[in-house]
């Protein structure tokens, strides 16, 4: 692939007293970049001997013909900021040098402390270990089959009679559980009926429903939100009246094995609610109050995901019939040894589930957007993504797809009165430039020696930041919350011209950014100062 990051701004300018002193030399290059030149040329005799060497840079010793018995050495923008570089590496002090003018820029200079940004990450890791919730689903998923071939039984769950689901119930053998490697009988550790997969047909097939990106928007983040999910049916639970099944994990099939899936029918039933723990917290999946009313013509099951190492419990049931299917979750880019019945899953989009972590993200941002001390003068807060997200020609189409924290700080922001957008990053070298839309790169080429951030501020008022904060003062300033983590790429043709033209690409990444004004208005977005860019060494 050819470099994105080459080029020049302005015309060429020649620097004819450059001096063999090699600091000397640096701040002649220091200047050229400065004033947007294109090329710097030097005698090549006295650049060489100055510790510029071809090896090292991109440099073409054409030699025109006014300086013939001259020849030059032409250094390209890339060999100028390279030798920037190896003087800061000697501990050199440069001039400032402003690259280009921003004038209405869409950033702001401030930056947070990085300890006021750590409520708000706090939040993000504070994402449940679990996904739950209840699904509307075809009336036909909601009818069971089970008995023997002469002896078979059909029972809709959706219109379960007392009856149909003793005759289920008293059908169950009492369920074990797996403990050192064996299957064990204690009813004072789990007091339930289950079938075998094998004794029962269920019509639910999770990866023909929103299941599926459920459990993938809801409890699988970064890279993992990308890999296929294989799904196994494993059992059916009947809980009467009195029964429960005390904390456990669940026994790992295999090592591609992530978490269960357990379904909660519409089944009428009072208590049974599933008490999930990690890490010293506790939640609870009431199925009972959230499946209510769920039954009937437009019936509904309760869900619930879990990674396979939080502790669950079925509290006791106090009356009715609490009935679960449950699922083994494997990822299906490992070999696995179980028999998973597996499809890929579903590409429909689901609206994501409102996580438990909201309050705490929500309560964190406030607070910080009501500090007067938090980014006094506005500032840019920007999100790198948790989840990948396909992009084509445009980015409108990502805020409804935004999943988990992604679609946590979109919420968040939009209650608090601040106004999220989603931004594409390109790298450009030492040049970071984000961008509020995809850009087009048709009419651009290298050739025309123009950096692509400068191109991309040009012609779509791009923030242009400097990668090292630290070391360098930018007009431009981010205040990264998350890095990104994963990257939903875009990627950009365009012509570039080496030695000969050649087709090349241009990679941009989805974030996050959220601009904010002042304490007191932080929807109010600061006028950028009118003042150049400083993109400067100390
Ligand atoms: O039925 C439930 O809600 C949970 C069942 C369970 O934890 C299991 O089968 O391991
Ligand atoms: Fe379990």
């Amino acid at each position: 692939m050819a470099n994105t990051a080459t080029g020049f701004v302005g015309s060429i300018l020649e620097f004819s007293a450059i001096s063999l002193d090699q600091n000397v030399l640096r701040s002649s290059a220091a200047n050229a970049l400065s004033r947007g030149v294109k090329r710097l040329s030097c005698r090549h005799k006295q650049a060489l001997r100055s510790g510029v060497r071809g090896s090292n840079f991109r440099t073409s010793t054409d030699t025109p013909p006014a300086c013939r018995f001259s020849p030059r050495l032409h250094l390209t923008r890339v060999d100028l900021w390279k030798m920037l570089d190896s003087s800061m590496t000697r501990g050199c002090s440069l001039p400032v040098i402003p690259v280009f003018n921003i004038e209405n820029m869409s950033s702001h200079p401030t930056l947070a402390t990085p300890e006021s940004l750590e409520s708000l990450r706090e939040a993000f890791a504070a994402k449940p270990p679990f996904v739950s919730g209840t699904l509307p689903l075809d009336p036909k998923n909601f009818i069971l089959f089970h008995g023997a071939v002469k002896n078979a039984h059909c029972i809709d769950l959706a219109h379960a009679s007392e009856e149909d689901l003793q005759i289920l119930t008293n059908a169950c053998d009492r369920a074990t559980f797996g403990l050192n490697k064996e299957d064990v009988l204690d009813e004072s550790y789990r007091k339930a009926g289950k079938l075998d997969s094998s004794s029962f047909s269920t019509s639910i097939v999770p990866e023909r429903t929103s299941l599926i990106d459920l459990v993938r928007a809801g409890l699988l983040e970064g890279m993992d939100a990308t890999r296929p999910i294989k799904v196994e049916l494993y059992k059916l639970n009947v809980y009467d009246e009195g029964s429960f099944f005390k904390p456990h994990q669940d026994t790992p099939r295999s090592e591609s094995m992530f978490g269960s899936l357990v379904l909660v029918f519409p089944t009428p039933h009072k208590g049974g609610a599933l008490v999930l723990r990690d890490d010293e917290k506790e939640w609870t999946f009431d199925s009972a109050a959230a499946l209510t009313g769920h039954a009937g013509d437009t019936p509904s099951i309760g869900y619930v995901a879990f990674f396979s190492d939080v502790e669950h419990e079925v509290l006791p049931v106090e009356s009715g019939h609490r009935l679960t299917i449950t699922f083994n979750l494997y990822f299906g880019d490992i070999e696995t040894t179980g028999d998973t019945t597996a499809l890929s899953s579903s590409e429909a989009s689901v609206s994501p589930t409102i996580p438990p972590n909201e309050i705490l993200f929500k309560t964190a941002f406030q607070t910080l957007l009501e500090d007067p001390a938090f980014l006094p003068d506005g500032g840019t807060l920007a999100f790198g993504m948790h989840h990948v997200y396909p992009i084509k020609d445009s980015l409108k189409h990502i805020p409804k797809l935004l999943k988990g924290n992604d679609a946590l700080v979109w919420r968040v922001s939009k209650q608090l009165g601040v106004k999220p957008r989603v931004y594409v990053l390109y790298k450009d070298g030492r040049l970071t430039a984000l961008v509020p839309t995809v850009p087009n790169f048709k009419g651009y080429c290298d050739q025309e020696d123009i950096s692509l951030a400068e191109q991309l501020h040009r012609t779509y008022h791009a923030m242009v930041l400097l990668d090292d904060v630290k070391r360098i003062d930018t007009a431009e300033r981010v205040n990264w919350v998350t890095g990104m983590k994963v990257l939903s790429r875009v990627k950009s043709p365009y012509m570039a011209y080496g030695n000969q033209a050649e087709l090349s690409y241009a990679y941009g990444d989805v974030c996050l950014i959220v601009r904010l004004g002042r304490p007191g208005s932080r929807g109010e977005l600061v006028a950028r100062p009118k003042k150049k860019a400083h993109y400067g060494f100390y």
